[in-house]
């Protein structure tokens, strides 16, 4: 649930976040002085004109990447306080990461591979634990297969519910839907949505694509490494226009897709 009284309700806090790139004379402000909160239980898309900060948003949201000043609290914990070594205990307990390349091991089943995470981290999952998150994206029956045995949708719901196992506190999903077909992309995002809503999962999306974003609570637009805006409850169309009135589709190479199947979810 988000509100506007910070603190408890967020997962992330992102306060004047600045990250420079490059040597003087020759410098990138690729965020400048960012501020924004993700909600506990909510699902943000961060959407941009190529270049405009979205990556860096998000690794230095996550924990990933430090920036150059500013502050960024995660579940409470001050980012820039924490050593290299607190930062990968975080990130592997309380972060998950779903990418546009599935990032599965081949080797490994379709259990091995939800389950590394744990594994990783010494432990092993609760009884009975696999098979619910495997259940909730739908492939229970398919635990046993290795990647190169699923469709590409199905991999990616691998990817996801690797990323849920560990019940972290954010998802941060970089074009999860990038490289899948029309279809097989609304049933990713339709299971990322009730991920939000049934279990109250966070999960921060970077996309480029309106109809991605249609199925988030909120759409944050930056520009030139700032916010300039958000829509809330977004519909694709209004969201594609935002995108438009930003400039992101100048270049006829990126028109937007087609919003016509997006709309409420
Ligand atoms: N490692 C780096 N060194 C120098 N400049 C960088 C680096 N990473 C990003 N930048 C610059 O910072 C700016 C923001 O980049 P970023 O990748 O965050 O944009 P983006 O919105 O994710 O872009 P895209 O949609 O094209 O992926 C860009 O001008 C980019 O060239």
């Amino acid at each position: 649930m988000f509100t506007d009284s910070g603190g408890a309700t967020d997962a992330v806090q992102l306060t004047d976040v600045r990250k420079v790139y490059g040597k003087r004379g020759n410098t990138v402000v690729a965020l400048d002085d960012v501020s924004t909160r993700f909600g506990r239980g909510t699902f943000t898309a961060i959407m941009g004109p190529s270049g405009s900060g979205k990556s860096t948003l998000l690794q230095a949201a996550a924990g990933l990447d430090q920036p150059t000043s500013g502050s960024v609290v995660l579940e409470d914990r001050e980012l820039s306080t924490m050593d290299e070594t607190e930062l990968t205990e975080l990130r592997r307990d309380r972060v998950g990461f779903i990418f546009q390349a599935f990032n599965l091991l081949p080797v490994l089943t379709v259990e091995q591979n939800v389950t590394l995470p744990l594994r990783l981290a010494g432990r092993s999952p609760a009884k009975g634990r696999v098979l619910t998150v495997l259940e909730q994206v739908g492939l229970a029956d398919r635990r046993k297969h290795r990647p190169a045995e699923l469709s590409g949708g199905q991999q990616q719901r691998v990817a996801i519910a690797r990323a849920l196992i560990t019940e972290p506190a954010v998802i941060f999903a970089d074009e999860p839907t990038g490289a899948l077909d029309t279809r097989t992309a609304r049933d990713v995002l339709g299971l990322l949505r009730s991920s939000v809503r049934s279990a109250g999962q966070t999960i921060v999306m970077v996309t480029h694509d309106p109809v991605a974003a249609s199925y988030a609570d909120r759409v944050l637009f930056l520009a030139d490494g700032r916010v300039v805006g958000e829509l809330h409850s977004p519909t694709a169309d209004a969201v594609a226009e935002r995108m438009t009135r930003l400039g992101a589709y100048a270049d006829e190479a990126s028109q937007p897709p087609s919003a016509a199947v997006g709309g409420q979810h």
